[in-house]
């Protein structure tokens, strides 16, 4: 009986590897491809750039500030592996108004033909806790992040779906699968970008277009050091959780992941076991992923636990810790 069990159970895993073509998308060619990068002068999105660079793709760079952007297209010229590659650059405020993110669309396709990858890198973050935000954070960062990938991502998809070519990078964080102390503003923003992607992947799925989902740790960047200046003891000390990676490192596999299509994309360990633990009804984009999910899940959660008591742990050392601290002071 029970070598029946296993041997139908083995039988069903082989024949869902052999029909795992059907769901695994043919990777994108980025030679000669025309990639977008929202947040392309700094960080993560300058990284991307440049390992799409590296692999002969068409670049063009998005952000506010002129001189960042030049100043990167420099940097990622360096990297060119043949000469009729070419760096664009425009200025646009991605948050404010969906006319111009999608005018800077149109230039950028009149300059160097359809837009094959679109990655929505430009993002910020800032931290405190709740009743200390001002409620314009709040607003802020919804704009940034949340509106500023929702109207760069409107202005592609079209031209996407007719072509039946493309690909669509959202930057989330692994802030965007936990809500985590002094995260109240920037957790829902990369929350909110979960829930178009999945949405987003579904509709375009037919037409060939595929969405991936990026969760990165605390990554070395520009945007990072500024985040940490206000950044509270309690917030800090629960990150340190994960280790800060480079910025080169978290944009390699968001770009190995893109071209093959896959809905998520995390790194290290703790974001291998985070998106597991949180994948939910997120399509999957092999076999081999959907499996191990179905099998780690309970352990995960498991262990999850131990993470949650030792940040509340955190929290309330940190809150002893400031009483005496107000005692002190007052008695002093
Ligand atoms: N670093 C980290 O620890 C992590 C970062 N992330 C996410 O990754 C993304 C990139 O982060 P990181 O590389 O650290 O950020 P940086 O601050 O280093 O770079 C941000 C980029 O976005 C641009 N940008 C910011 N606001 C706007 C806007 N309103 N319109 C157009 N461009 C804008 C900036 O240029 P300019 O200011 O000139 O407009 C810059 O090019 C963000 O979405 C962030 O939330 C996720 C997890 C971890
Ligand atoms: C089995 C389960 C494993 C659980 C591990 C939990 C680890 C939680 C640590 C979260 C770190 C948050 C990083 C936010 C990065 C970010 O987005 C900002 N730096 C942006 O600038």
């Amino acid at each position: 009986m029970l070598l029946l069990v296993a041997t139908c159970v083995v039988a069903f895993v082989l024949l869902l590897y052999m029909l795992s073509p059907l769901i695994s998308p043919k990777p994108l060619a980025l030679p000669g491809a025309h990639v977008v990068v929202t947040g392309g002068s700094s960080g993560i999105g300058k990284c991307i750039a440049i390992e799409c660079y590296k692999q002969g793709a068409f670049i063009t760079l998005v952000a506010r500030n002129e001189d960042r952007l030049l100043q990167a297209k420099k940097e990622i010229e360096k990297h060119s592996i043949n000469d009729k590659q070419v760096v664009l650059c425009i200025s646009v405020d991605v948050s404010q108004d969906y006319s111009q993110v999608e005018n800077v669309i149109k230039q950028a396709q009149e300059k160097l033909g359809p837009v094959d990858m679109l990655v929505n890198c430009a993002g910020m973050s800032l931290s405190g806790k709740f009743e200390d935000l001002e409620v314009g954070t709040f607003e802020k960062l919804m704009s940034v992040n949340y509106l500023g990938s929702v109207y760069a991502s409107r202005a592609v998809i079209t031209t996407m779906k007719e072509r039946r070519v493309g690909r669509i990078v959202f930057l989330s964080s692994q802030a965007g699968q936990v809500g985590l102390f002094g995260f109240t503003a920037y957790s829902p923003s990369k929350f909110a970008i979960r829930g178009l992607a999945e949405a987003l992947q579904m509709e375009v799925k037919p037409y060939n277009v595929y969405v991936t989902v990026a969760y990165p740790p605390d990554t070395d960047t520009p945007g990072f050091a500024e985040e940490n200046k206000t950044k509270p003891l309690e917030t800090r000390l629960i990150s340190e959780t994960t280790s800060i990676c480079s910025p080169e490192q978290v944009a390699k596999q968001i770009v190995k992941d893109a071209i093959q299509g896959n809905f998520n994309s995390s790194v290290g360990s703790d974001g291998y076991m985070l998106s597991s633990l949180t994948c939910g009804m997120a399509p999957v984009t092999s076999i081999t992923e959907g499996l191990q999910q179905v099998v780690t899940m309970g352990l995960f959660r498991m262990l999850s636990l131990f993470y949650l008591g030792s940040f509340d742990n955190i929290i309330r050392r940190c809150m002893v810790e400031r009483a005496k601290y107000e005692t002190a002071d007052k008695t002093a």
